[in-house]
């Protein structure tokens, strides 16, 4: 067999080939190949073995993976890409204990980004997206979900979902599109949420249209939007044939999880604060929870989400830096795998898990992304690390050597002596 790239010599490959989502004590149950190689023709993976095996096949291009670790490309499911500005000066506010909502509540925080995200031009917002799309890739992600939710205004909010389908154009990272309208209550409707839902559902059909989103958001939260407003929202988008996330309990215990639930939501992000009966329904339901650890870290809470309980509950779990300018000013999700360790006590095992098959499935890519199988595209990272464990233990520092996106090289690792 010819085959484009063959990775040989690789000390472990996790192939993550379940059909997934993987729920409960299922998601430590790691599949490890030992002495593995893999075979890549065009975009696809074709051929799978052990290295000795590997010697039938006739390859264009070979790379020594030196014993080291391969995974899939790992799969980011929740992050705020598109946006203009950014929000250091609220450092300062953080530091002295000023709460998040309370940020908010003066006109800063996501409203501050609201502002420079107006401002910008759908040029600068799209160089901007390219450059954190390099910098998530040179990190081993392959597919991103990207948010809207910068606007609260038409104009704004498509500026932001058309900026999000062209940086999907021009790089190769998969982009999935989520419309966040609903992200908080601009000044002018300060008094009037549900007509401000309204408005901003009135953007439904022209998403449609376009393929501009497959998910309709919404932030579920004090000084935001209620468990009753959300629910009216999500399902007039349900009905509209979309997908549906909630940001839910992330500062204040609403219900939003359980909201989720009720109402088939692909996933619930946050939890941060999810209830006893939240983490139940959870576990039982198909709603997969999309756990943000690095979020909590830098809004300096104690509450990190109980995704140990929720595991042990039998719940399916993603985990995502939820990178945005303000809460989780991170594209490094392999710092979020430390975090996940050290603060939700999760396995290496269930976050390999987190970070692969089960946030593809949060972002609809169930059995695509997230995954190294015959016939797969060929999104495949190649470590500088002996192990699997080695990643989440070795924290804050990027360990990628070598990064394959549908069968191309899009990074090397650089050595510098
Ligand atoms: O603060 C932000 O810009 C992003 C965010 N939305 C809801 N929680 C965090
Ligand atoms: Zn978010």
């Amino acid at each position: 067999m010819e085959v484009d790239i063959l990775i040989t010599n690789i000390g472990q490959l996790l192939p993550m080939d379940k059909k997934g989502p993987v729920k409960g004590a299922d998601m430590g149950e790691l599949t490890v190949w030992n002495d593995a190689a893999v075979g890549i023709k065009g975009e696809q993976v074709v051929w799978i073995g052990s290295s000795k095996e590997a010697k039938i096949l006739k390859a264009s291009q070979t790379i020594d993976a030196n014993g080291k670790l391969v995974t899939p490309g790992l799969v980011e499911p929740h992050t705020h890409l598109v946006f203009g500005g950014s929000r250091e000066e609220e450092m300062a506010l953080k530091q002295q204990g000023v709460p998040y909502l309370d940020i908010l509540k003066q006109g800063g925080g996501i409203l501050s980004t609201v502002t420079a995200t107006q401002e910008a031009s759908q040029e600068d917002l799209l160089e901007k997206a390219l450059f954190h799309l390099d910098r998530m890739a040179m990190h081993g992600i392959t597919t991103v979900e990207a948010k809207s939710g910068y606007g609260l205004n038409h104009e704004t909010e498509l500026k932001q979902l058309r900026v999000a389908k062209e940086a999907g154009k021009q790089h190769p990272i998969d982009i999935v599109s989520t419309f966040l309208g609903a992200h908080a209550i601009p000044t002018n409707y300060k008094e009037e949420p549900e007509a401000f839902l309204d408005y901003m559902s009135e953007l439904f059909d022209v998403i449609k249209q376009e393929n501009l989103a497959e998910f309709i958001d919404i932030f579920t939260e004090t000084g935001v939007f209620s468990v009753v407003q959300s629910r009216r929202y999500l399902l007039k988008a349900k009905e509209k044939g979309f997908g549906l996330k909630i940001h839910a309990d992330e500062i204040d215990p609403l219900g939003g999880t359980e909201l989720a639930v009720e109402l088939g939501a692909i996933s619930g992000d946050h939890l941060a604060v999810t209830s006893d009966e939240g983490i139940q329904k959870l576990a039982n339901s198909n709603t997969i929870g999309v756990i943000l650890p690095g979020t909590s870290f830098y809004l300096g809470k104690d509450d990190y989400a109980r995704a140990r309980e929720m595991i042990d509950a039998g719940a399916a779990i993603a985990i995502s830096t939820d990178f945005n300018p303000g809460s989780s000013v991170t594209e490094n999700l392999q710092l979020i795998m430390s975090i996940a360790a050290l603060k939700l006590k999760m396995s290496p095992e269930e976050i390999w898990h987190a970070v692969t098959i089960n946030a593809a499935h949060a972002i609809g890519r169930g059995g695509e992304a997230g995954m190294i199988a015959i016939g797969k595209k060929a999104d495949i990272v190649l470590w500088d690390a002996p192990n699997y464990k080695y990643i989440p233990y070795h924290y804050g520092v990027n360990h990628t050597n070598t990064v394959i996106k549908s069968g191309e090289i899009i990074y090397e690792r650089q050595a510098i002596r």
